[in-house]
C-alpha cells in the first residue's frame, strides 16, 4: 500500500554542502558534519514513517546507495539546484501514490520524532515550518491537490505561503526549535551539541 505521507530529504554532497562554513571549516570537517546531520535527519525521519516512505534526493551516488542500504529509496537528481531536485523527487514520490509530500532540510540537528509528528498532525493541505528568522523554509508538507512550487532560496517561507495563497489552499505554520533551527552559520555550530561524536572540528 503507498504510504500516507513520503518524506523527501534532498542532501548536497557531503564534501560541497555548508560552503558557508568554509571559512572555519576544512572540507574534511564539513564533510564530516553534513554526514553526520544527514545521520540525524534520516533517523529521525524513519522512525517516524519508516525507510520506504523516505526518498533522498541528492547528486551523490553514495549518498543515494547509502539510502538504499537501509530500504529508503534513492534519486539522482539531474543537477539543477534545489528547487528541480525536489521537483524530481515528488514526480518519483506521486508516482506511486503518496497523498503527503513532505520535503525536509537535512541540517536540522535538533530535529525529533515529534516535530514531524506536529507537522503530519496539522490539519492543512499546507504545513511549513519556517526558520527562527522567518526567511527560509526547512520543512514543507503539501497533501492532495496542494502541490505547491518549491520556492527554495532567500525569502523561501514568504514565497511558499504566497503559492499556497494562490491555489486557495489552507496553510498551517509549525514553530518547533528541531525545526527552526537549521544549521548555516558559524555562529549556530553550537547546535552541534545536541548529536554525537564524529563531526567536531580538528583542535
Ligand atoms: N539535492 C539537493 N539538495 C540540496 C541542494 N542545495 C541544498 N540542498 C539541501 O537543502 C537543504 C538546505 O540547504 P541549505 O541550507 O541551502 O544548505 P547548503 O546548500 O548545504 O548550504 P550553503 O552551501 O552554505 O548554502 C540541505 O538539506 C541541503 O543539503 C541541491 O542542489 N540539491
Ligand atoms: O528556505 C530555504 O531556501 C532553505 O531552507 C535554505 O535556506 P537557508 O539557506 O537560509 O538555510
Amino acid at each position: 500500500m503507498a504510504a500516507e505521507t513520503t518524506i523527501i530529504l534532498p542532501v548536497r554532497g557531503f564534501e560541497s554542502g555548508k560552503s558557508r562554513l568554509a571559512k572555519i571549516l576544512s572540507v574534511q570537517e564539513r564533510t564530516a558534519l553534513n554526514a553526520r546531520m544527514f545521520a540525524h535527519v534520516f533517523a529521525v525521519a524513519r522512525e517516524v514513517v519508516g525507510s520506504d516512505a523516505c526518498l533522498i534526493v541528492s547528486p551523490s551516488q553514495e549518498i543515494c546507495d547509502l539510502a538504499e542500504s537501509v530500504g529508503a529509496q534513492g534519486l539522482i537528481e539531474g543537477g539543477y539546484g534545489l528547487n528541480a531536485a525536489l521537483e524530481e523527487a515528488r514526480r518519483a514520490v506521486r508516482a506511486r501514490g503518496s497523498d503527503g509530500i513532505l520535503a525536509l532540510s537535512c541540517d536540522l540537528p535538533l530535529l525529533v520524532p515529534a516535530d514531524i509528528e506536529a507537522l503530519l498532525g496539522a490539519a492543512h493541505d499546507v504545513v511549513l515550518a519556517p526558520d527562527v528568522e522567518g526567511g527560509g523554509t526547512n520543512a514543507l508538507l503539501a497533501r492532495g491537490s496542494a502541490q505547491i512550487a518549491y520556492r527554495f532560496g532567500p525569502g523561501s517561507y514568504r514565497a511558499h505561503v504566497h503559492e499556497a495563497e494562490s491555489l486557495g489552499a489552507g496553510v498551517a505554520v509549525v514553530n518547533r526549535p528541531g525545526l527552526a533551527n537549521d544549521l548555516d552559520l558559524p555562529g549556530q555550530l553550537s547546535l552541534l551539541n545536541n548529536l554525537g561524536g564524529g563531526w567536531q572540528p580538528a583542535a
